[in-house]
């Protein structure tokens, strides 16, 4: 029986989990399990209610235009629960569509504006007959650390207010293929285009997801041990 419970809520978790996102919960687990945590998943999708204060840490994972758009008729509805989750500091990891959908907008593959929530100050534009794919490298220049993962996305990204890059592009092309940024982090929302899923090549970031919740949720606990737990290189 572990000593620690998380709660996840994975945001549209039937629709929005193209390129093995859903891979990134079972990494999650893989971690919190080295923590002595465990984790409870419940998928919050279409006219569900998301209870901020009963989840510890959100996934809100990657979809193809459609899905997209079916989605962001239903974020309104869900626009201040996950306002407060983020204005909690609660870690919320956004992978590519999901990414998207956290800023102003997203200028579809067939020219369709979709519109975001507008709680992170990115918005994202088309490419004319162009996808971005392949494998990316970047490197965050607060840790020094480097990540690695695989892209796949139409959207080009640019950050706004109070937005840093989760990483600058080593190799591949990132938010845009023009600024060299790839990513977001705002508060503990961490955002990338990275599928592959990003957390089972790149555990430090999950590490650093269960860390803050189990901080969040557990303010007078020792977690010495889990801050030390060494992350073995996966990619
Ligand atoms: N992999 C994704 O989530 C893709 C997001 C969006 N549909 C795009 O093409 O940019």
């Amino acid at each position: 029986m572990a000593k620690y419970h998380l709660r996840l809520a994975h945001l549209y978790g039937n629709l929005l989990n193209t390129y093995s996102d859903v891979g990134n919960i079972i990494a999650l687990r893989y971690y919190a399990q080295q923590m002595d945590a465990d984790i409870a998943v419940e998928v919050i999708s279409i006219d569900d209610d998301f209870a901020p204060d009963r989840f510890d840490i959100a996934l809100f994972g990657g979809g193809q235009d459609y899905e997209q758009f079916v989605v962001a008729k239903d974020l309104p509805q869900k626009r201040a629960a996950i306002k407060k989750f983020i204005d909690d500091n609660k870690p919320l990891l956004a992978i590519c569509g999901g990414y998207q959908l956290l800023g102003h907008y997203y200028i579809g593959a067939n020219g369709e504006k979709i519109q975001g929530l507008g709680l992170l100050d990115h918005y994202t534009l088309s490419q004319d007959h162009h996808r971005f794919i392949g494998n990316i490298t970047i490197k965050n220049e607060e840790n020094g650390q480097e990540y690695h993962g695989f892209e796949n996305h139409n959207g080009r990204t640019f950050l706004g207010k109070g937005e840093r890059p989760l990483g600058t592009v080593v190799s591949g092309n990132g938010n845009n293929g023009e600024d060299g940024t790839e990513g977001a982090i705002y508060k503990e929302v961490y955002c990338s285009y990275f599928h592959g899923p990003i957390l089972t090549r790149n555990g430090e970031i999950a590490k650093h997801l269960l860390l803050t919740a189990l901080h969040n949720k557990y303010p007078e606990a020792d977690l010495t041990a889990a801050e030390s737990l060494q992350i073995k290189p996966t990619f």
